[in-house]
């Protein structure tokens, strides 16, 4: 085991399986990079420290009773693919849709879920053209500043759904925008991975 994956393990308590699908995750990661942009180049060589435990530390925060997640703009799968790896051992009964409207980057998610055998599935449209997903969890990393996330979760979040969204250093100026639109719940954990940014959990957004 290297000592990133060894890191993972001890943060996040997987089994020999799960830890088996990250790597080759990233295998394919580095893999498709050549071809197409994934992940940007500094970042290659962090992958697990910079992806893989920065989506899986959104795992846990989701309700436990929730049975289907989408991840908006999921990119190269962060955190989307991340949380329908541990999914698939924690909770096998969550459903779990990756939304991604490049489609070479689809392409790559739906390759990596049929070769690391995930049930998850994708959607390759756009978030504001596709049908509401009607979803108990929404995640997005890097997808838009919060006013625009609370509009794409009005779209696809069921009532009494949760989002949960990544943040970094300026989230508090994100807040005090969304809040002159909006009118919400919050709850917020520091980033195991970014000093200065939160993992926002957003509950009960209504319109103002
Ligand atoms: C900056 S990347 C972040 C990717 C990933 N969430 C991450 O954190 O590594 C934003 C991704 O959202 C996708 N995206 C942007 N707008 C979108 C939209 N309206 N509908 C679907 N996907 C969109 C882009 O193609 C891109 O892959």
């Amino acid at each position: 085991m290297s000592g990133a994956s060894a890191q993972f393990q001890a943060k996040f308590d997987v089994s020999r399986e799960t830890l088996e699908r990250l790597q080759k995750l990233e295998a394919l990661l580095v893999k498709w990079n050549k071809a197409i942009n994934l992940v940007s180049a500094t970042t290659l060589s962090e992958i697990w420290s910079r992806h893989f435990v920065d989506s899986a530390q959104i795992f846990a925060l989701a309700p436990e009773t929730g049975r289907s997640w989408a991840d908006l703009g999921s990119g190269a799968g962060f955190p989307g693919l991340i949380i329908a790896i541990l999914a698939e051992e924690k909770r096998p009964n969550l459903s779990v849709t990756l939304v991604e409207s490049d489609h070479r980057k689809a392409a790559f998610l739906m390759t990596a879920i049929r070769e690391l055998g995930l049930s998850a599935r994708v959607e390759a449209e756009r978030i504001e053209e596709m049908s509401g997903l009607d979803c108990d969890v929404l995640s997005a990393r890097a997808l838009a500043p919060l006013p625009k996330l609370l509009g794409f979760s009005a779209l696809h979040l069921a009532k009494g759904g949760v989002a949960l969204f990544p943040k970094g250093a300026r989230w508090e100026e994100e807040v005090a925008s969304a809040r002159e639109s909006w009118s919400f719940d919050l709850e917020t954990w520091s980033s195991q991975t970014d000093p200065n940014g939160v993992i926002l959990k957003i509950t009960g957004a209504k319109r103002v």
